[in-house]
């Protein structure tokens, strides 16, 4: 929780072809997504107008788009994608995202990777 600041959050589910494991790489399997960008309320003059708010939709449908892609063995290839479309939006000065694979060990344990950055943190690594 940020003080004064607005929070984009999207909860999702994809089909993604992820993993390092050769039983993974038969096939998509089942990853939840959870997303947060937040934004200082006063880089948003107007909450009313979706073209200066933080739009979740541009979140979600990045997070969708990760279902297109051929088969990447870390979840932190996934993260980094997802992190670049949430710093697409100007107003964002800082980001979560975590996955989780809820299948993959059968219910015994829920492995999860998460990153949380600032747009600074983002840039530096982007360069
Ligand atoms: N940091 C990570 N560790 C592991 C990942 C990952 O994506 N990031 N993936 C695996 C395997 O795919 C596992 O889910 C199944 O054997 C292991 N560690």
């Amino acid at each position: 929780m940020q003080e004064n600041h607005w929070c984009a959050s999207v909860d999702a589910t994809i089909q993604l072809r992820t993993g390092c494991n050769p039983l993974e790489k038969h096939g998509p399997q089942a990853v939840v997504v959870h997303a947060d960008a937040w934004a200082p309320m006063d880089a948003i003059a107007d909450p009313h107008d979706i073209r200066q708010v933080v739009d979740y939709e541009v979140i979600f449908l990045a997070i969708r788009r990760l279902e297109q892609n051929a088969h990447c063995e870390c979840l932190e290839s996934s993260i980094l994608e997802v992190m670049d479309a949430i710093f697409s939006i100007p107003p964002v000065s800082s980001a979560f995202v975590s996955m989780h694979k809820p299948h993959v060990y059968n219910g015994q344990a829920t492995p999860a990777i998460s990153l949380s950055m600032t747009r600074m943190q983002w840039q530096k690594m982007r360069k």
